[in-house]
């Protein structure tokens, strides 16, 4: 079963606190961050932070990703830390080619072999925060097998791009599609960016909104407050659900029958309408509107 990433939560490597609470909030992935979150003179002290966490605190209900810092600014050290932690994912920032996670890649390796880690156990993912970045995220989606997944950085791309964030979001519109289109083609998870107005909730739930419609798997957040926002606008309304159940009861039976055609009231039910009411169920599960057992 493909794993959940509707949430993945920011929290700052220097604080912590916020670490040591960062499993009580329930988000899909919890995403430790030494980058732009942390100021150059705690830089040392977060990656040792950051290590000890993943080593003392229980994070197994969530998946572990930490951004670390370029390879240039401390990220070798900080992917030596973290592999020897355990971490699920490597996020790399600002990745501009897909040369730049092959380098990466070549450094998790390394560490990987000097401690006798499996080699690809740490998985990699890749944000996008640049013009550059975006019209190469075809080429770094496919970079390597250990990308789990793609993402959008958009207050540093609105920068880059020599404009700002606006409440409808047009100014992202190439980006999230061509980010979104490159993750789906190499079989891949497309995340979407922060909204940084964490008091704006009208304006958070309607950019969750668009981001679903376009068929993110899910959002970066940067507090606890937006994670139940995210949870409940990607749940499916009940007669979704119902609609899911019964076309997996409709496959399940033509199975039992031997039969490749399957109709459901009069419709034929075929393998991408099968795909997207797996989807529902996983999310109906997730979202606690219906038990493990049920289907
Ligand atoms: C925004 C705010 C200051 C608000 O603080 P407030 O204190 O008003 O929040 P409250 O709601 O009052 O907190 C209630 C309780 O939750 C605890 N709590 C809050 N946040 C928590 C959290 N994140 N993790 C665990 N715990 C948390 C808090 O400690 C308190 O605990 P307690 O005291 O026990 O009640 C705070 O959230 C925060 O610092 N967020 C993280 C910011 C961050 O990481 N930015 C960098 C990543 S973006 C970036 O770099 C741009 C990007 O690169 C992105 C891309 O690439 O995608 C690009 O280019 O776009
Ligand atoms: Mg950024």
């Amino acid at each position: 079963m493909e794993r959940l990433r509707r949430t993945m939560m920011f929290v700052p490597g220097a604080n912590a606190a916020m670490l040591r609470d960062a499993p009580l909030y329930g988000a899909d992935s919890i995403m430790f961050d030494l980058e732009d979150a942390v100021s150059l003179k705690e830089k040392d002290s977060a990656r040792t932070l950051v290590h000890f966490a993943l080593r003392t605190f229980d994070y197994s209900k969530s998946e572990t990703v930490v951004r670390i810092n370029s390879l240039d600014a401390g990220g070798k050290l900080d992917v030596e830390a973290m592999v020897l932690a355990g971490v699920d994912v490597i996020r790399l920032p600002k990745t501009e080619t897909a040369q730049d996670i092959v380098d990466v890649e070549e450094v998790i390796t390394e560490v990987e072999t000097k401690y006798g880690i499996e080699i690809g156990r740490t998985k990699m993912m890749a944000a996008i925060e640049s013009a550059e970045g975006v019209l190469n995220a075809r080429e770094i989606a496919k970079a390597s097998t250990r990308l789990i997944g793609i993402a959008l950085g958009a207050e540093d791309y609105v920068t880059n791009m020599k404009t700002k964030r606006y409440p409808d979001g047009q100014e992202l519109f190439f980006a999230r599609s061509y980010i979104l289109h490159s993750a789906r083609a190499a079989g891949i998870a497309a995340i979407d960016t922060v909204y940084s107005d964490v008091e704006n909730v009208g304006g958070f739930s309607r950019e969750v909104e668009l981001i679903k419609q376009l068929g993110f798997d899910g959002k970066s957040v940067i507090n606890p407050r937006q994670i139940p926002i995210v949870n409940h606008i990607y749940a499916p309304t009940e007669k979704e659900i119902q609609h899911a159940k019964e076309v997996i009861w409709a496959i399940r039976e033509a199975e039992e029958k031997g039969s490749g055609v399957i109709s459901l009231k009069g419709k034929m039910v075929d393998k991408p309408i099968v795909e997207r009411a797996e989807r529902v169920i996983a999310l109906a599960k997730a979202a606690k509107l219906i038990s493990e057992e049920d289907i």
